[in-house]
């Protein structure tokens, strides 16, 4: 088999990492509000640029110690990578040490070759360093994986941990420990580049799919949250109920329907400003009076509703009225001044996961319409 190329090798690295670091850089100026995506362009751009201006240096005849350039370059991509990462996790930057450690090793390689003349020292030193930035960014994101999981972070996270599992393979291949000959330690090094290469790849198309991701997100959100109170509207209601019955618990869920009373006459003696403060005052008290695995919704004007994924038994009653409670038990601070509003509450509970949402719906919708007729702020319990 013919040995692998270096300076072939390089050549695509740097053409890889310009094409890279030209579709970051563009995704980023597209999607202003991503800053993660800049530190990534530029952990491209620094290898892309690095590279270019080694073989300047080369071509030129510079002085050798200046052809470390781009092993520098590798260096000041794993930093890059490593905030990029940071931010898009929304972690603290925490940049001072990572650069400060990053200038020296620079520093330290630019020495090393100044005072050797040879290079392998100057890459063994900067690919255990780039090694050493890329292990917290791959534990930040095998973290970040264990929360949410999904494809885009954990191609991001394995891609990570071979990357630095492969610095540090490379970094003892071409030192004279591990390479008998010059010509070995440089088919060594040229394997490595390869790999590298398809890491890089790897990395970049990791990025953008976190990216995908969370736009996709952003818009899942947008369209299951209501703007007034940032509950959860009638579309993510009914997506959320049909998958809680189909789980089939040992304690079906339980659904509350509440409508606060006599509303129109709050808008027409208050105005509607006002309708909308109490509106957006009754869901952050629903908010609190529940516990966070509880799902509150508005469902559409005055109408609300509240899934308890799994009550105990015979709590019916009781969680029916401190959800009752939490509204009409202290009156609501507007612009009007107090005002007392109550809300009258139908619960019922899943006969199972065969009961269609829309007939365990109908059942809540029935129980409030019992509870207004029967004279409202009050809780009826479906039979
Ligand atoms: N301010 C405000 N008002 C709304 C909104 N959505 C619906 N409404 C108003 O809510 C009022 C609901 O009135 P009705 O359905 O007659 O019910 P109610 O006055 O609460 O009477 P009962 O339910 O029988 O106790 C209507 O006047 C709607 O215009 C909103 O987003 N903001």
């Amino acid at each position: 088999m013919e040995p692998l190329h270096t300076e072939t090798l390089l050549r695509v690295f740097q053409l890889v990492t310009a094409m890279l670091a030209v579709a970051t850089v563009g995704g980023a100026w597209h999607l202003k509000a991503e800053r993660a995506l800049w530190f990534w362009a530029g952990a491209f751009a620094a290898a892309a640029l690095t590279q270019s201006a080694r073989a300047l240096a080369m071509a030129l005849e510079a002085p050798r110690s200046l052809w470390v350039v781009g092993h520098q370059g590798g260096l000041l991509a794993a930093l890059l990578l490593l905030l990029g990462l940071r931010v898009y996790l929304g972690q603290p930057l925490r940049w001072r040490l990572p650069a400060a450690f990053t200038a020296a090793v620079c520093a330290g390689s630019f020495a090393l070759t100044v005072f050797t003349d040879q290079f392998w020292p100057s890459l063994v030193l900067t690919l255990l360093a780039s090694a050493a930035l890329t292990i917290p960014a791959a534990h930040a994101a095998l973290q970040a994986w264990r929360v949410q999981r999904g494809f885009p972070l954990s191609l991001l996270a394995g891609d990570l941990i071979l990357s630095a599992m492969l610095e540090v393979a490379r970094a003892l291949a071409v030192s004279p420990l591990v390479a008998d000959t010059r010509a070995q330690l440089v088919q060594y090094n040229a394997i490595g580049l390869l790999l590298m290469i398809a890491l890089v790849i790897g990395q970049a198309l990791a990025m953008l799919l976190l990216l995908q991701d969370r736009a996709l997100r952003q818009i899942e959100q947008l369209i299951e949250v209501d703007v007034l109170t940032g509950l959860l509207n009638r579309r993510g209601f009914d997506e959320r109920l049909r998958r809680l019955l189909r789980r089939n618990s040992p304690q079906p869920p339980m659904l509350a329907v509440l409508d606060v009373d006599h509303f129109k006459n709050i808008n027409d003696t208050h105005g509607h400003a006002v309708g909308d403060m109490v509106l957006s005052a009754v869901g952050a008290r629903l908010r609190e009076a529940l516990r966070p695995q509880d799902l509150a919704v508005r469902l559409g004007g005055e109408e609300f509703a509240v899934i308890w994924p799994g009550p105990e038994s015979g709590a019916a009653r009781r969680l029916g009225e401190r959800v009752r409670e939490s509204i009409s038990g202290h009156p609501f601070h507007t612009s009007a001044g107090p005002l007392r509003v109550t809300v009258s509450v139908g619960v019922a509970q899943a006969h199972g996961p065969d009961e269609p949402p829309e007939a365990l719906f109908s059942r809540a919708d029935a129980a409030l319409y019992d509870a207004k007729r029967g004279g409202r702020d009050r809780v009826v319990l479906s039979g």
